[in-house]
């Protein structure tokens, strides 16, 4: 396609809190709140592209937050983009590379890299990574909710709603009793747990238990930096594990595969630092025969949107976490908002991410704005 490198001119950070429809119960706590950045990135051209930070205002999920994204964007990053032109996104990693993992702020920068470029080439951001869906399947994550009856509701809710896959978030103490209560009244879902890192080898009873339930997958059920525990707990466990925070490169993917510590991987695009690595995880997946997923961080539209867009590799066999707008947020920032119908998101043709970001929107949750420009930053 074409090919002028792009000359990143301005980089803008709108810091945007925006507040959750219904609070998110996960094994580490309750969100009420998204607190992250939307990445405005502007070319020589004029033209803009976008991407958001998924890190979270405290280091629960990884190490990386809100503030810790500022400061290695605002100090390391930008000014690695400003630098000089880039004749693809694939080189923003390379670009990236001496500065040591910190891969959501990464992330967020290499996707408004992607939005850009795409739009530079009049071409939707899905086919620029050579997806091939037209439309994806997507399933919904449930936060731990107070007692077995309120969770059977709210996936009775869901399940009418159309949704493909239905995963409940657990923890010791909010497990076997309460999925097995679901299982009894919807014999048939596609039904999977989240631990989130919960439990330890010491809980191999209860993870043992979770076999009877007839489980897609379990989600991270040991520490957020092992596979080696969890190679173990996989040959005793019928249920595939998948992985989610122990993977942030295509080269943990590979020893995962390799130990045996999974049977199924979450991407997530800002875990493991960018579309770029995505793309690279999701080969290798297909070529060792792993189903993948694109996982969720609670976006706003706009990371939304590059969810959407890394789903469409045909290696996303199984329904992902990216729900409709209206499920997390009273007014998302983009227009038209994701909109989930009978359990399938309709991927949008426009260029870039294929959809509009919608100021006036946008404006209104925004409580901070930075901007990076050649002139503030080599001066
Ligand atoms: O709906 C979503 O965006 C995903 C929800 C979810 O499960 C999640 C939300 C926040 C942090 C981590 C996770 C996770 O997948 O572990
Ligand atoms: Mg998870």
């Amino acid at each position: 396609m074409t090919n002028k490198p792009i000359s990143v001119r301005k980089v803008i950070l709108h810091h945007m809190v925006m507040t959750l429809k219904n609070p998110f119960t996960t094994s580490f706590g309750t969100f009420l709140d998204k607190e992250f950045f939307v990445i405005e990135m502007e070319d020589e051209t004029g033209a803009s592209g976008f991407g958001e930070s998924v890190a979270f205002s405290s280091p629960w999920y990884s190490e990386e937050t809100v503030e810790t994204n500022k400061h290695i964007m605002g100090q390391f990053l930008i000014p690695l983009l400003l630098e000089s032109p880039i004749e693809h996104p694939d080189e923003v990693s390379i670009r990236f590379k001496p500065i040591r993992r910190n891969n959501m702020a990464k992330s967020a920068l290499e996707n408004a890299v992607w939005d850009l470029y795409a739009k530079r080439n009049n071409n939707p951001l899905y086919k620029e990574l050579g997806g091939v869906k037209q439309q994806i399947d997507v399933g919904i994550s449930i936060g731990i909710q107070p007692t077995a009856k309120d969770l059977v509701h709210v996936i009775e809710e869901f399940v009418n709603e159309g949704y493909k896959r239905m995963k409940v978030k657990i923890k010791p103490g909010a497990d076997y009793e309460m999925l097995k209560e679901v299982r009894r009244h919807f014999p048939d879902i596609l039904l999977m747990a989240d631990a989130n890192s919960a439990y330890t080898l010491d809980d191999l009873d209860t993870l043992k238990k979770l076999d009877e339930l007839n489980l897609m997958m379990i989600e991270q059920p040991l520490a957020h930096d092992d596979i080696i525990d969890h190679a173990k707990l996989q040959s005793v466990l019928a249920t595939p594990i998948c992985l989610d925070e122990s993977i942030h490169s295509i080269e943990d993917a590979r020893k995962a595969i390799e130990l045996g510590s999974c049977k199924i991987i979450n991407i997530k695009i800002g875990r493991v630092g960018g579309i770029t690595e995505s793309k690279k995880i999701h080969d290798y997946c297909s070529q060792q025969g792993i189903a993948v997923w694109c996982g969720g961080m609670l976006e706003s539209g706009i990371g939304r949107a590059h969810n959407i867009a890394l789903t469409t590799l045909p290696q996303f066999i199984l329904p992902g976490d990216t729900a409709s707008s209206s499920r997390y947020w009273e007014k998302d920032i983009i227009e038209p908002e994701v909109f989930v119908e009978k359990g399938v998101i309709h991927v949008p043709n426009k260029p870039g991410i294929g959809y509009d970001v919608n100021r006036q929107v946008l404006e209104s949750f925004r409580v901070d704005k930075t901007v990076f420009s050649k002139k503030n930053i080599l001066a």
